[in-house]
């Protein structure tokens, strides 16, 4: 037989599906209620149109961009997805190496099975000349202690920013997850950064608390608790993204969670305008969910986007190949963006604006 040619990030998701237990492939593939935001993220972008420019192009184009200190190869950032271990035996290690090896942002998820302080290590040994890009994401927890000590060990791990979800105020409901009996992570597996904490804290799911009673009062305490630069991820109406900034967040991850909190919110790459307008420049917006192709990074970047995120490519890489394939999934999209900007006729990621993006032309979906 011959072997699968490796070209897309639909050919990883095609393999993970094959190595991964099916219970598993469905806790990463799906999404909250009808899915119907899960689909909307890739229509949004199969609706946009390209439209380049001429005769102004150059052989080699600058992918580089700086973001809160933080230099990256290319805008394109790993949003944090929980329970790697769950893909691959080496879990968020293999992840933060490719990553680094990519010189790439990688977002640690609260959630991730292997402890922060590890993750930075295994980043470390790839890049010896920068300290390891790594940004923590976690959920406010209703006890601000909780939260403080998450953050201290985030910082002294290294982490050089941190990712406030907050579109969770009660977990989005998966009725994959619900049908296929999964609820909790198999024996053997934790949630290490929440393992001995305070205390002598297991590390479980559990301990992970959802709170609809959170206000912008936590955020304010943790936005004075720490120097880190802070954004949040899941700001979806323009009204919270102006609050958001008169808060004194440094940046926003536009994310609708990959269609898994609220079923039925629009696509991110629809709602971009209307959140850049509203935040006027003041922060730099970033965004998640259906990126799968280097046209949908240009057509994010083109919009006003400052990075994109990726979610489920990752761990379709790592289940396909562990390091090895999260490192191919991101360098297929690097080239896939590189070739997308050379044909549209930009010198370079900075080389981006509005009205290379068109509404879809009848015909053209
Ligand atoms: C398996 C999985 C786990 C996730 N875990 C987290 C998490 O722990 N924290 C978080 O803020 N977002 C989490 N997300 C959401 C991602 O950060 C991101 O917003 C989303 O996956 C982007 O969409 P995409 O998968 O279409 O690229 C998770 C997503 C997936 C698919
Ligand atoms: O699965 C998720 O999307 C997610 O965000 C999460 C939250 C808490 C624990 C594990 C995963």
């Amino acid at each position: 037989m011959r072997a699968r040619m490796m070209l897309t990030t639909a050919d990883f998701e095609d393999a993970a599906r094959e190595a991964l237990d099916p219970v598993y492939y469905d806790y990463v593939a799906g999404g909250a209620r009808d899915e119907v935001t899960l689909r909307a993220n890739r229509e949004a972008f199969g609706r946009l149109n390209l439209l380049p420019r001429i005769l102004r192009g150059r052989d080699k184009r600058d992918l580089d961009r700086t973001l809160f200190d933080c230099p990256m190869s290319m805008p394109l950032l790993l949003s944090p997805t929980a329970f790697h271990r769950l893909a691959h035996p080496e879990g968020e290690l293999a992840t933060a190496r490719a990553a680094a090896a990519a010189g790439v942002v990688m977002i640690v998820s609260m959630a991730s099975t292997v402890a922060v302080e590890d993750i930075a290590a295994a980043a470390r040994t790839v890049t010896t000349e920068r300290p390891p890009a790594l940004w923590f994401q976690l959920y406010l927890q209703p006890d601000p202690d909780v939260t403080e000590a998450l953050v201290e060990r985030a910082t002294a791990a290294g982490c050089a920013a941190l990712v406030v979800t907050v579109d969770s105020p009660v977990l989005g409901l998966h009725e994959r997850n619900k049908r296929n009996g999964f609820d909790d992570l198999p024996t053997g597996m934790a949630c290490e950064n929440l393992r001995n904490l305070r205390g002598g804290e297991p590390g479980s799911v559990r301990q992970i608390a959802m709170s609809a009673e959170l206000s912008w009062e936590h955020l304010d305490r943790l936005r004075h608790s720490t120097r880190l630069p802070v954004l949040l991820k899941g700001v979806l109406h323009p009204e919270d993204a102006r609050l958001a900034v008169e808060h004194g967040v440094d940046g926003l991850l536009l994310s609708n969670h990959g269609g898994r909190q609220l079923d039925t919110v629009p696509a991110t790459v629809d709602l971009l305008p209307e959140i850049l307008d509203a935040v006027a420049g003041r922060v730099p917006v970033l965004l998640d969910g259906g990126v799968r192709r280097g046209t949908d990074i240009v057509k994010a970047l083109a919009l006003g986007a400052a990075a994109v995120g990726i979610g489920r490519p990752v761990v379709w890489g790592l289940a396909a190949d562990g390091e090895d394939g999260v490192r191919a999934v991101l360098e297929l999209l690097r080239g896939e963006l590189d070739h997308t900007l050379a044909l549209c006729g930009a010198t370079g990621v900075d080389d981006l604006v509005r009205d290379l993006v068109r509404p879809g032309f009848p015909g053209l979906r």
